[in-house]
């Protein structure tokens, strides 16, 4: 079987350089161990329109790279517009911040009709696809629609909220009946999932039966796949970055002081604002704690052309300059706020120098860096997760300090009680949860789902007919209408 793998972000796994994004520091590995075909935008638009759509490609280890200049017309209506305006909020349950128009659909459905016919030229016989997130939900159906009978597997990163959230973006219907393309829908929790089939059954009326649901296109199965990281990787890379410069240069600037963390992209999903009211609150009540913790936020811009992104962004300055200057003293930072993104090498570093790893996103589909800031750590002298009840990766990371994001004064505390956790319960905590990303990491991630791929597509064949012609998907010419 060869593997074509589909995202929108793709990475060229530079090991000194920040990867955008937890899909793309996810499938890196995967690629380079599996020999596969990554297929995704080179962050280049082209104008025109391109017949024969253009890919450079390139080898990334045993596999390659594909990287297509996506259509100028229709990137900024798919990207900033459709995918991140309308999808995330909603699959974020955000309804608040969705943002349609006919014009950002109809470049979405483009550009997804655009990367299928540039799928074209990577099929062979034995060809599995396997596409990845919201950017391309209706991919699937426009594959089928060209004559490509492969299998087509489709995972989701982020959460799929509940029925009335996503039925807030005007298109649902039709978007959610071109996914039932796919072989095969992976979720990340079984929150998602549920939430998926109670939508099949609730809006679209189609009962899905051990896992599997039957619509026009044939049969689909959906099923759990929690995405994990590669722990080795990280537990080797922390243990030898402690002599990188820029580690180094933090270690020494602490003056014996503790050190929480966060990473994260700069995007409301993420909770950073309930973060630092959590941390302005927890120094308020224990005065004592002042110069004895200071907390390392790395905030990298993400989606910036986005007003939601833009507000968040001058919101956060103001709020940590806010309590930067509160709690301050001339020797003493509290918030040390960053703008900038770092490679996973310094990374791993940073989380084994931090005492607390704070994750609090509001939602959130897994959540890597919580799985990575736990693999990081010292056997000997682990740190404690802070993490959210709401990010994917509390299902397996539930020996973490778990806490509600909304709720400030219990963060406040926790964080304390984090920063006060004898070295025993910090171990045994620790522990529970390596064994949870041992026992599922990025590597069984993939093998579990392409093998699901492969049984999802055999047991649709012996119950049905391979439909090749997409039967809901409505063509883009009466879109444009
Ligand atoms: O590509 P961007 O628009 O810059 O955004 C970065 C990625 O954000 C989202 O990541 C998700 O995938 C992670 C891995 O499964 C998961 O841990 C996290 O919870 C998700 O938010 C998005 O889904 C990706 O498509 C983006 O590339
Ligand atoms: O400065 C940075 C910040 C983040 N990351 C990587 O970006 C990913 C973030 O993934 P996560 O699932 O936590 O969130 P997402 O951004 O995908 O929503 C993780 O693998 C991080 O190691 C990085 O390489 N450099």
């Amino acid at each position: 079987m060869s593997l074509v793998v589909v995202s929108n972000r793709i990475t060229r796994g530079n090991a000194n350089e920040p990867i955008t994004g937890g899909l793309a520091a996810a499938l890196l590995p995967i690629v380079e161990k599996s020999g596969a075909i990554w297929v995704g935008s080179s962050g280049r638009v082209r104008d025109g329109v391109q017949k024969e759509p253009f890919a450079e490609v390139e080898a990334l280890g045993a596999g390659a790279l594909a990287m297509l200049d996506l259509p100028a017309a229709h990137y900024g209506g798919y990207y900033e517009g459709f995918a991140n305006s309308a999808l995330w909020p909603a699959l974020h349950s955000r309804a608040d911040l969705i943002r349609v128009s006919q014009g950002d659909y109809l470049s979405y459905r483009e550009v997804n009709a655009f990367m299928a016919r540039a799928l074209l030229r990577f099929r062979k016989p034995d060809t599995t696809f396997w596409i990845q997130d919201y950017h391309f939900l209706a991919l699937g159906a426009e594959l089928r629609d060209l004559g490509v009978n492969q299998p087509i597997g489709f995972f989701l990163h982020t959460p799929w909220a509940p029925r009335d959230v996503i039925e807030g973006v005007p298109h649902h219907r039709e978007l959610v009946e071109a996914m039932l393309a796919y072989d095969l829908i992976g979720f990340q929790t079984e929150d998602d999932c549920e939430n998926f089939s109670n939508y099949l059954s609730s809006t679209l009326d189609l009962m899905v039966e051990d896992g599997v649901v039957m619509s026009q296109h044939g049969t689909t199965r959906i099923a759990v796949f929690p995405i994990g990281i590669d722990v080795e990787k990280f537990t080797r890379q922390a243990a030898k970055a402690v002599s990188h410069p820029d580690v180094s240069r933090l270690r020494r600037s602490l003056n014996g002081e503790k050190l929480a963390i966060g990473v994260d992209r700069l995007d409301y999903s993420k909770g950073l604002v309930n973060r630092i009211k959590a941390f302005d609150r927890m120094w308020t009540a224990h005065p004592s704690l002042a110069r004895t913790v200071s907390l390392l936020q790395i905030a990298t811009p993400s989606r910036g052309a986005i007003e939601a992104y833009g507000n968040l962004q001058n919101e956060l300055a103001k709020l940590v300059s806010d309590v930067n200057g509160l709690h301050g003293e001339v020797d003493w930072t509290p918030i040390r706020y960053l703008n900038k993104g770092f490679s996973q090498t310094v990374l791993a570093g940073f989380y084994r120098t931090a005492q607390v790893g704070v994750v609090t996103p509001l939602h959130d589909g897994m959540n890597l860096v919580a799985k990575e800031y736990v693999a990081a750590q010292n056997p000997d002298d682990p740190g404690v997760l802070v993490l959210s009840k709401f990010a994917g990766a509390a299902n397996e990371l539930d020996t973490a300090l778990l806490v509600n994001p909304h709720d400030i004064d219990c963060m406040a505390r926790t964080i304390a009680t984090a920063l006060s956790m004898p070295l025993l319960e910090r171990r045994m905590r620790w522990e529970a949860m390596m064994a949870k990303l041992e026992r599922r990491s990025i590597q069984q991630w993939f093998s579990s789902f392409v093998e699901a791929l492969q049984q999802a597509r055999s047991e649709g064949e012996a119950l049905t007919q391979p439909v090749v012609r997409s039967p809901n998907l409505r063509p883009l010419r009466s879109v444009n209408a």
